[in-house]
């Protein structure tokens, strides 16, 4: 997720069905009293959103039942790395942001957000009469047509003829219909999933907002022939993609039409995944990546790591509760020098974000032996020797602008486990951060874990939030996370069971291995 996406810290279903019946209705409360809705259902995720908007954003939304329902966390993510955009090609002094939404959909979700949140303006175009309607009523509703226009265009058109030439844009954006209409809803009876993908989940979206002739290499390869024609009028031109292996086509089409820069992104929620690619016909702009994705691993970060915690595993640790196992991960945060601020409250869930300005948490043993040996040279050196020492310490100068944040979120689930989750949010991406050979080699009690990388560089704080999650170890009996390597496929490892211990999950470039007394090798291996 987008650094400020709101929903890094997903919503409080438990908070939102005790303030919102028409939410309450979907709810469904599991055994432990934790509250869920079924994402399969159009009408849950239907009412999620609206609720969302209304709480979130001061947004009221009636979204009608049979198109599509806009979900949140993506839309925003689209949004927030188009701003990092313009803040990279934008001159300061031009004060007013004009975008332009192709195919705005039944609530204009783009530019109602926008409006509400940035203030910007927007040209919004729509070819369902539906979604043309209910869009205007959605701007009436909520006093926005001073910043949004949408206008009721033809299939046979992207931009020309929609908006005015005469006029300076930003930007435009555009979420296609992704699949192609040919291929795509059940042939036969005996065929469940025809080729190629269609959604997973229900859905409520009608079949021509989701699928069109051609899929959506198709459409944008229509939006990019009109786009050249108008580079003078619009600066920046970015689209949504839904399938990864539409890139390498689109990215052709955008050579082959003369773009003089472009970009790509990809968003990252839950387990959606879309990507994003910015293009350009202005000699003057280059496209380079935003401040997030200038960072290794295309901006995405490592994947939250999950905990799940035992009551029975914690009863030496004190209190089985939400307060006291956050208390401990606070501690251990501050042992290793972090500023931690909460951002969140309650009784059953609660979470801090932490922000490391040095790695003190690298060459852990090394450290150690040098902070013996200083204090050893405290009592037998003279002072002009001292002072030498302390100006050498090895690790600090390359540290001096290291910021690493992050958030970790603890919360009930079941009735004996309390789920810990750590998250990474900005920084500690660099080259310098990534030098994380034996970085985690931390003892506690009978076990040792050590995870080595070689010449794959994997971000720090991976390794620094697996460190202060193997301190309190005893307490862990299953954890869940996944390391994607970027070139090449998924370097999987999910789960690992603590109890099963010393394993090694082996790969050419990487190698993480968990060692502990009594265990036999080889268990959980993975390749
Ligand atoms: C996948 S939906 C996206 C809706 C909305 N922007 C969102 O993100 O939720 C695609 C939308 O594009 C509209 N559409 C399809 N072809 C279009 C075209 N040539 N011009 C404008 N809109 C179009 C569809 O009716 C549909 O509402």
């Amino acid at each position: 997720m987008h650094p400020r996406n709101p929903y890094r810290i997903p919503p409080d279903f438990k908070e939102l069905a005790l303030k919102f019946p028409e939410f309450r209705k979907h709810a469904k409360q599991k055994l432990s009293g934790k509250i869920e809705i079924d994402f399969k259902d159009a009408a849950a995720v239907r009412a999620l959103s609206t609720v969302l908007l209304k709480r979130d954003f001061n947004l009221e939304v009636e979204l009608p039942p049979d198109r599509l329902v806009p979900t949140l966390p993506l839309r925003l993510n689209y949004l927030l790395w188009v701003e990092d955009l313009l803040q990279l090609t934008k001159p300061a002094t031009e004060q007013i942001v004009h975008g332009i939404d192709i195919g705005t959909g039944a609530c204009c979700i783009y530019p109602i957000l926008a409006a509400r949140t940035k203030g910007w303006h927007f040209t919004a175009t729509e070819t369902d009469e539906i979604n043309y309607k209910c869009s205007l009523e959605t701007l009436e509703r909520n006093c926005l047509q001073t910043h949004v226009t949408i206008v009721k265009v033809t299939a046979e058109s992207m931009l020309n003829g929609n908006i005015d030439i005469n006029h300076q844009y930003d930007f435009t954006m555009c979420n296609p219909p992704f699949f192609d209409s040919d291929s795509f809803g059940p042939k036969s009876r005996s065929e469940k999933r025809p080729l190629p993908m269609c959604p997973k989940s229900g859905g409520s979206a009608s079949a021509t907002e989701i699928a069109v002739k051609g899929g959506e290499v198709k459409f944008i390869e229509n939006l990019i022939k009109e786009c050249h024609e108008l580079k003078s009028c619009v600066r920046l031109f970015t689209t949504m993609v839904g399938h990864k292996s539409s890139l390498i086509p689109i990215k052709a089409l955008l050579k082959e039409a003369g773009a003089s820069s472009w970009n790509e992104t990809e968003f990252c929620q839950g387990r959606t995944t879309r990507w994003g690619l910015a293009w350009t016909f202005r000699d003057n702009i280059t496209l380079v990546s935003s401040p997030q994705n200038r960072q290794k691993n295309n901006g995405k970060g490592p994947p939250p790591l999950n905990y799940l915690i035992s009551r029975e595993r914690w009863s030496s640790k004190g209190d089985f509760t939400v307060s006291c196992v956050l208390f401990k991960s606070v501690e251990l945060l501050n042992s290793l020098k972090m500023e931690v601020r909460k951002v969140k409250e309650k009784k059953d869930r609660k979470a801090v974000e932490f922000i490391a300005k040095e790695n003190t948490w690298s060459n852990q043993r090394r450290k150690q032996r040098e902070e013996k040996r200083v204090a050893k040279q405290v009592f037998e050196e003279p002072e002009s020797k001292k002072a030498k020492v302390d100006a050498d310490t090895p690790g600090q100068k390359q540290n001096q602008n290291f910021c690493l944040k992050g958030l970790i979120l603890v919360e009930e689930t079941e009735e004996d486990l309390i789920s810990l989750k750590m998250q990474w949010i900005e920084g500690g991406l660099d080259s310098d951060s990534c030098s994380i050979r034996g970085m985690l080699s931390s003892k506690h009690d009978t076990q040792v874990y050590k995870l080595m990388f070689k010449s794959w560089s994997v971000p720090q704080c991976l390794g620094m939030l697996r460190r202060a999650c193997s301190l309190i170890d005893p307490t862990v009996v299953e954890l869940e996370s996944r390391v994607i390597d970027r070139n090449k496929s998924s370097l999987g490892f999910q789960p690992f069971i603590t109890g099963a211990s010393n394993w090694t999950c082996g790969k050419k470039n990487f190698e993480i291995v968990k060692k502990s007394e009594k265990h036999d090798s080889g268990k959980n291996r993975r390749n």
